[in-house]
């Protein structure tokens, strides 16, 4: 069996985070292994407030399991603190982890901020660069590059593909739930390719929640699985689009995913 890391945070009504997360691993039918950065205030409605766990805490949780159970993957989530993301890049490195796919939560579609500017800085110019692939959706993709997303025509895709090779980042799939199409589509733009799936998009753009958090770690779990990017791109799409025809109302607020 497998074994995915997820590093991200935890929202009670188990529409998104660490709760969802681990339960895409093992739908999947792999094992996840979960530390939390982060405690969230949320209902399906919106994000109400978030506080990072203590940093010396979340680096004593991360060290013990990993010294335990090597991971095939890692998925990184919401990190919520420069404090926590500066304690989780030293372990990437000490410890030599692999397959790292980061989903860089800036601000939930509700609009709560879980991060100050300095720590996007960080994340640009010094986290990103560890990892294997960041799967920023349109919003995150906008920050991070500092361009305007209307669509993903040719342009933009090549904007970001400059971008990402100064920035020194390996890879990166734009998510396109956000943006005003028919169909939802993401892309995968590497140093030298760009790789497009799609699927029929289902109601309005921000319908359903947690559609960011299942997508990479979905895509960590087919890594892990030993699929190369394209085809864990084909996989995860195909899982996705599964999930968000079945997706449930469960609360007074957005759809969630039930893996
Ligand atoms: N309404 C929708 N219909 C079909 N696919 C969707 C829909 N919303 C999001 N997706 C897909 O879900 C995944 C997550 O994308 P997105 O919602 O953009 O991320 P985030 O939750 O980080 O904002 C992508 O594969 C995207 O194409
Ligand atoms: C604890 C926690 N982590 C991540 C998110 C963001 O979820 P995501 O799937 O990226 O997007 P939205 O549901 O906000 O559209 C979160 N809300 N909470």
């Amino acid at each position: 069996m497998k074994k995915v890391l997820i590093i991200a945070g935890f929202d009670p009504s188990g529409g998104a985070g660490v709760l969802l997360d681990t339960k895409v691993v093992r739908a999947l039918g792999e094992f996840a292994v979960s530390t939390i950065t982060c405690l969230t205030v949320q209902t399906t409605e919106r994000v109400y407030d978030a506080k990072s766990i203590d940093p010396d805490f979340f680096e004593y949780q991360l060290q013990k399991v990993v010294e335990d159970i090597k991971p095939d993957s890692v998925k990184i989530g919401l990190l919520g603190s420069s404090e926590i993301a500066v304690v989780v890049l030293k372990n990437l490195k000490r410890y030599n982890l692999k397959n790292i796919v980061c989903d860089p939560v800036l601000k939930s579609t509700s609009g709560f901020e879980f991060c100050k500017s300095e720590f996007i800085e960080f994340l640009k110019y010094d986290f990103f660069k560890v990892c294997d692939v960041i799967t920023p959706n349109k919003n995150e993709a906008e920050v991070i590059f500092d361009v305007e997303i209307k669509n993903f025509d040719e342009d933009v895709l090549s904007c970001i593909q400059e971008r990402i090779k100064r920035m020194g980042i390996k890879s990166c799939i734009l998510k396109g739930g956000h943006l005003d199409s028919e169909l939802a589509e993401d892309i995968l733009v590497t140093q030298t390719e760009i790789y497009r799936v799609s699927a029929k998009k289902k109601g309005l753009p921000d319908d359903i929640h947690g559609t960011g958090c299942a997508f990479s770690s979905a895509f960590a779990t087919f890594i892990a699985k030993g699929y190369n990017m394209y085809d864990a791109l084909k996989q995860t799409k195909d899982f996705m689009t599964g999930l968000i025809n079945a997706s449930v109302k469960i609360g007074k607020g957005r759809l969630i995913l039930n893996p």
